[in-house]
């Protein structure tokens, strides 16, 4: 079937130019940031995390531990608002119980990942921090 310029606009085929991904990538990431107020928050306690960081003058090997856990919450959760949009697509915003089973599933995987963020916080600073109050 021939295609209509309005075809051509709406094309979702693939992209090929490696500079025009990048561009949508950025576009998601805007997307996720003006829409989701979670990850505004985590965005801003991981800041806060790296000015404690910087006080407390961390090591190579525990930046690291610290930089897995940023970017982990933060990717949980662009994969969580990716189920939740695609949930709302197919469901068009009704019930339906897999839909419910998909999204409350999708939040426990973002749940893990703060669970382990801050062990492993909790492990890095808090005996840094027991060491600067007891002297
Ligand atoms: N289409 C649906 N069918 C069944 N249950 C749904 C549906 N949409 C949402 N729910 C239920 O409502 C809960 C909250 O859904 P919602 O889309 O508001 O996610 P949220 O976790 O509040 O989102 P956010 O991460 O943006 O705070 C889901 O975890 C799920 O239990």
């Amino acid at each position: 079937m021939p295609m209509d310029s309005n075809d051509k606009k709406n094309n979702v085929g693939k992209s090929k130019n490696l500079i025009r991904s990048v561009e949508f990538a950025i576009t998601g990431v805007k997307t996720v940031y003006k829409d989701e107020r979670n990850i505004r928050i985590h965005t801003v306690c991981a800041i806060l995390v790296i000015f404690l960081g910087l006080l407390l003058r961390l090591n190579r090997w525990e930046w690291l531990w610290i930089v897995l856990c940023i970017f982990l919450t933060l990717l949980m959760e662009i994969i969580n608002t990716i189920f939740e949009n695609v949930v709302d697509m197919v469901t068009d915003k009704h019930f339906h119980p897999l839909g419910k089973k998909i999204k409350d599933v999708a939040a426990a995987a973002v749940l893990f990942t703060a669970v382990f963020s801050i062990i492993i916080g909790a492990i890095i600073f808090l005996p840094k921090i027991f060491q600067l109050i007891i002297h």
